[in-house]
């Protein structure tokens, strides 16, 4: 299945528990608007390349849309359209007044250097600079961008429509950002990791974690996890896996790659295995954060772990998840378990539109509160209609946007 026909599966699901009409369905998935744009490149050694950028505005029925930007050699308008949707879903399942948006550059992030990507940056935003704005659609990091990126992006659209920092968010923490973005993904899917196990009733101090993707998102994980006395017995970059089962050295691990370029090679806190393994660890808690699609027929039939949580965006193919459901295994869906990123980048655009600062135990405690409240109402109606988390969360995210639309007469 391809990412956007993935997401129309569990939508259609969710849809049907509600009882919702077909002609109400079509409406809430289809892309309010798609766009696809030509990007002209001037490489450094001064050749031209042309390469093709896309946003796609999925829903706007709860408020300006949302998604994040991601500079990738496999992106497509179908991924960017799948993950538009999803965007819909989370903003409305941690109830902030979003509707959901995606951007993409097909383009292999690693072979740009910086010039080159502040160029592409900047084409994007000639090329988009109508259909963004705080009102209207609000840009974020995603995959191969950061907060370099979000400046950029916040310094064009500024030549075009005026100065507005709340045009993007994810900005550098000293250039119109908020402290806790960085950390927030991982914070909210380590958070939400604990609360899962505590109401499995298992105890987090010394449940066994294998995480998959030692970026953005698996990085804050670990910390966090490790601080919470779980033992991360394996870990995984795109260089190589490592595993040891008395407990990985986090710490160690972290300074390991600060020092590396970002990268676990040549770490010396466990023994290497091949990457596949990690998935079919007999661990606790599977975490993967990396890549989607990494759990699926080929190897679903190896996966141990009772609970995985998805903290990367649809890393479990829908063929896989149904025979997992059957297995009794616990999956806290991306749209619930990844939110805590896109939460604290609503954090940002209300300071941003206030001129106001908030501090880090602001951000830090808002964020655990609305993620906390977003899993107590998936877990207490999933256990009520005897229905799976991912059901039961598309459920709650669907019926806020239905309502929003319904209420705001677009349907
Ligand atoms: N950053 C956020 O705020 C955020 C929010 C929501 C969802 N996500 C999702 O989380 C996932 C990770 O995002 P990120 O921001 O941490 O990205 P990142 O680029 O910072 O890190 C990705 C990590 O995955 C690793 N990786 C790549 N290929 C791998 C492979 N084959 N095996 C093992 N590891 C591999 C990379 O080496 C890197 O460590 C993505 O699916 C992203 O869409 C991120």
């Amino acid at each position: 299945m391809k990412a956007f026909e993935a997401v129309q599966h569990y939508f259609h699901k969710a849809a049907h528990e509600l009882g919702m009409e077909s002609p109400m369905r079509k409406l809430l998935i289809t892309p309010e608007r798609e766009l696809t744009v030509q990007i002209p490149l001037r490489r450094d050694d001064g050749t031209l390349e042309t390469l093709v950028g896309y946003r796609v505005q999925h829903n706007s029925a709860r408020g300006p849309m949302k998604g994040g930007l991601r500079y990738h050699h496999e992106v497509d308008l179908d991924e960017v359209r799948g993950l538009a949707s999803l965007m819909t879903w989370k903003t409305a399942v941690v109830n902030i007044p979003y509707g959901g948006a995606k951007g993409g550059v097909t383009v292999n992030a690693r072979s740009l250097s910086k010039n080159e990507k502040e160029r592409v940056t900047r084409k994007l935003v000639d090329a988009i600079h109508q259909v963004i704005g705080p009102d209207s659609d609000i840009p974020a990091p995603d995959m191969g961008t950061g907060h370099e990126e979000m400046a950029w992006i916040m310094n064009q659209y500024a030549k075009y429509q005026g100065f507005n920092p709340g045009v993007v968010t994810g900005k550098p923490v000293e250039h119109y950002g908020i402290p806790g973005r960085e950390e927030a993904t991982g914070r909210g899917v380590g958070l939400l990791t604990l609360k899962t196990l505590g109401r499995l009733g298992r105890k987090s101090a010394g449940a066994t974690v294998a995480l998959q993707g030692f970026g953005n998102v698996g990085t804050h994980t670990a910390k966090f996890l490790s601080e919470a006395d779980c033992k991360i017995v394996a870990i995984s970059d795109q260089t190589g896996a490592w595993r040891n089962p008395k407990g990985i050295d986090i710490k160690a691990a972290l300074r390991h790659v600060n020092q590396n370029n970002g990268q676990l090679e040549g770490f010396e806190g466990g023994e290497r295995i091949p990457g596949d393994e990690l998935l079919e660890l007999g661990v606790d808690v599977l975490i993967p954060a990396a890549l989607g699609g990494v759990i699926n027929e080929s190897n679903v039939a190896q996966v141990k772990a009772p609970v995985i949580i998805e903290a990367a965006n649809a890393p479990i193919t829908p063929e896989a998840d149904e025979k997992l459901q059957e297995r009794g295994v616990i999956i806290l869906p991306d749209i619930l378990a990844n939110a805590g990123g896109v939460t604290v980048s609503y954090f940002e655009w209300a300071q941003n539109r206030q001129f106001y600062r908030w501090t880090l135990d602001r951000v830090r405690g808002e964020l655990d509160r609305t993620l906390t409240h977003a899993f107590e109402e998936v877990w207490d109606r999933s256990i009520e209609r005897t229905l799976g988390l991912r059901t039961t969360t598309f459920m709650v995210g669907i019926e806020r946007v239905a309502r929003a639309a319904e209420l705001a007469g677009v349907a």
